[in-house]
């Protein structure tokens, strides 16, 4: 079977499933999810003409004045009423100009005798210091399009927008199975043979982040009729994630177990190092994302594949992880046949790829903050070379 390059893999992959249903939720639960329909605007932003500095609001075409000051304007307060020719207004941070008034003269610049106010400075230019009636965003306009990542700016903007709900989609349920007969819990003594089961806690802390819910099926063992029942019961979430039994030794049994339950497999090796054996199809409304049993390839395919997924789930447009150009501090061998996802680090010097690049290598993983992504059949590469890097944080 040839190997499918990473692009169409997760091309295809998020074309398994659709975004999940929409709910309305207040806006502080909002926070790292993604907005399902385009956001319109309730109201005018700002509400008014307003000014943006503490001083007097007056007609620019009257400088240097002076200028009777005849009443005040301050956020929150009664409006101000209309100015007459040769009158000015006391007006503070965000509160409205009055009718008649184009331009805010900011206090340090005026100088007051009892009612009567004069600039001390040059020109003052019509709107100075004015922030205009809906300058920002106009009701019934739009505020951010379906698919945005919804952040602290996002936020702010859908508060000041007039809403206190968006449509987010409903957090995914992703159930993960450890495969192994080698297996045993976190934390407990592994007799010679056996090794703890680190990918379902790893993959729970990646997930952390996102909005879904995480069910650990715990460890499964290599037997197929077993295996084919938990795949059963795991067709309940949105997303199965196994680790483990994906290559082709006599006990990488994922495969046929998935088959056996139902599933439909739609792909299987990829053309990456470390991750070759991952396979994806479907169960039923779940999506299944067979991850290989090493640690550090079960990062990496959890990183390419499991993540956007989430994100795709939840309706971003724009899932994949975002990558960055940078500079190489030591030469790097060439790559063979599939493209390299190699654990790095970023340093004031460049990119400083570990020198341990095995996919059981956890220890070098954990002291990763970047990956550097070389494309399959990369000449050798030297320091000062330009690579592209996927940061992990
Ligand atoms: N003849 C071939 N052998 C292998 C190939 C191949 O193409 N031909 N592919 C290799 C590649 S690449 C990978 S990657 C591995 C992945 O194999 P599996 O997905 O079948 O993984 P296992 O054999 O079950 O486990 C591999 C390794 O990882 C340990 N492991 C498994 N689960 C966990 C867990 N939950 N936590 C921690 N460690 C885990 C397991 O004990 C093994 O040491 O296959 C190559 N072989
Ligand atoms: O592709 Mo495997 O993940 O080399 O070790």
């Amino acid at each position: 079977m040839s190997l499918l390059p990473v692009a169409e893999a997760q091309r295809r992959l998020m074309a398994l499933a659709e975004p999940l249903p929409t709910e309305d939720m207040p806006i502080p639960a909002c926070a790292g999810r993604w907005l399902t329909r385009d956001l319109q605007a309730l109201r005018d932003q700002p509400w008014a003409d307003l000014s943006a500095m503490d001083g007097y609001a007056i007609r620019a075409a009257e400088w240097p004045g002076p200028w009777q000051v005849t009443g005040e304007s301050a956020a929150g307060g009664s409006l101000p009423s209309a100015l007459a020719p040769g009158q000015a207004c006391r007006i503070f941070t965000g509160a409205p100009l009055p009718e008649g008034a184009d331009s805010v003269l900011i206090q340090e610049d005026a100088a007051r005798e009892g009612h009567v106010i004069r600039s001390t400075e040059g020109p003052l230019a019509r709107g100075r210091n004015v922030r205009p009636a809906a300058s920002d965003f106009g009701k019934g306009g739009l505020l951010l399009p379906a698919g945005t990542a919804l952040g602290p700016a996002q936020i702010a903007l859908a508060v000041l927008g007039g809403h206190g709900s968006l449509p987010v989609a409903r957090p995914a349920r992703i159930a993960l199975l450890s495969t192994g007969d080698e297996l045993v819990p976190p934390g407990t003594p592994a007799r010679p043979g056996q090794l703890p089961a680190s990918n379902a806690p790893m993959l729970a802390a990646l997930l952390g982040g996102l909005p879904c819910e995480v069910v650990d099926l715990g460890i499964i063992r290599d037997d197929l009729d077993s295996m084919a029942a938990i795949f059963s019961r795991a067709g309940q979430a949105d997303i199965i994630v196994s680790t483990g039994g994906a290559s082709v030794g006599d006990h990488d049994i994922v495969r046929p177990a998935f088959t056996k339950a139902g599933g439909s497999l739609d792909f299987w090796k990829i053309r990456m190092r470390p991750g070759k054996p991952l396979m994806a199809g479907t169960l039923g409304s779940a999506v299944f994302l067979g991850l290989p049993g090493n640690p550090v390839s079960a990062f990496v395919t959890a990183t390419l594949f499991l993540l956007p997924l989430v994100r795709h789930l939840m309706g971003s447009v724009a899932p994949l992880p975002r990558t960055a150009p940078a500079t190489l501090t030591a030469p790097l061998p060439a790559t063979g046949e599939r493209d390299d996802y190699l654990r790095a680090y970023r340093s004031e010097a460049g990119i400083v790829s570990l020198t341990s690049q095995d996919s059981a290598a956890t220890a070098a993983m954990a002291m990763a903050d970047c990956l550097i992504i070389r494309p399959a059949g990369s000449p050798p590469a030297v320091a000062g070379d330009a690579v592209t890097i996927l940061p992990l944080a």
